[in-house]
């Protein structure tokens, strides 16, 4: 892992008063968030609050509307050293139609750290097969990615996103859907990465295995932070054994952030 960028003190993602929209429809306003190298910040919300939308716009995959971001200290727009940023998406977009293998994937994951005219070294291979340790899957590297399970190809993409040994690791609810081993899979992995230094943003829909990773919870409710601090305590028969479930519902007028137990250091807003 390299260090962050002298001018950058040790910011990784400053937004500021972010504005994104779709087609003229405005899904995220006035949104701010800083994450600093070390953090491991997780984006709560209901569904379609605009928590992929807010990582998307941070990683420059959805055109900003208002505001400003920093990655690693420089405007995104001047930001080059996208190897430093491994990306999971929700799913390994099925139907690609190349027949790749588990190691080929996550090689893929090398890229943009030794360039595509260059053949795999010693050092490539050492972080494929490490990074398939990581998640469980060293002994599938040779199988076509489409005989795994669901929850193992997310393990997959986790695998490429830490093959590229990068600084910062965002996810895009990496447990959606996903078999109970391969959570914990997950939860060993991150902690592993957060344990040597890695910054983590992650969207989830529930804290579930990775609760005692998370440092800070921000919740967007209707394309805004409704909450930022510490991760939401259980209350009620929430806190019962299994309820791991943290509730902003689609359907109710506020974010259901009232049900938390707020600790010493939070933000509401
Ligand atoms: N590419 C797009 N074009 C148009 N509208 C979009 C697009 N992507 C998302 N939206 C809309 O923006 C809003 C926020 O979506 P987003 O995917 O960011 O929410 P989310 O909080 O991540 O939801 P989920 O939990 O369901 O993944 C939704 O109303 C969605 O329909």
């Amino acid at each position: 892992m390299s260090e962050p960028a002298s001018e950058s003190s040790n910011s990784v993602v400053e937004v500021r008063n972010l504005a994104v929209g779709y087609d003229g429809r405005e899904v995220l306003r006035d949104v701010s968030l800083s994450v600093a190298a070390g953090d491991v910040v997780a984006v709560l919300g209901a569904n379609g609050s605009g928590k992929s939308t807010l990582i998307r716009t941070i990683l420059g995959l959805v055109p900003l509307g208002r505001g400003e971001i920093d990655l690693f200290g420089v405007a995104q727009r001047r930001f080059r050293h996208w190897e430093r940023i491994g990306y999971v998406p929700q799913r390994l977009g099925a139907g690609s139609g190349v027949p790749a293998t588990v190691g080929e994937v996550v090689a893929s994951g090398r890229l943009a750290r030794r360039g595509v005219f260059r053949f795999p070294g010693p050092k490539d291979k050492a972080a494929v097969r490490e990074a398939l340790t990581a998640v469980g899957l060293l002994d599938r590297i040779g199988d076509p990615v489409t005989t795994l399970s669901g929850g193992q190809q997310q393990r997959t993409l986790i695998a490429r996103a830490l093959a590229g040994q990068p600084d910062l690791l965002v996810l895009d609810e990496p447990n959606a859907g996903v078999d109970a081993a391969s959570q914990e899979a997950f939860a060993a992995a991150l902690t592993r990465f957060a344990g040597a230094g890695g910054t983590i943003l992650l969207v989830l829909h529930e804290l579930g295995p990775l609760r005692p990773l998370i440092g800070r919870t921000v919740v967007v409710h209707d394309g805004r932070i409704a909450y930022e601090g510490a991760p939401p305590e259980p209350a009620g028969h929430h806190a019962e054994p299994g309820h791991e479930h943290v509730h902003p519902h689609a359907d109710e007028a506020k974010p259901a952030i009232c049900e938390w137990a707020p600790t010493e250091g939070t933000k509401a807003y």
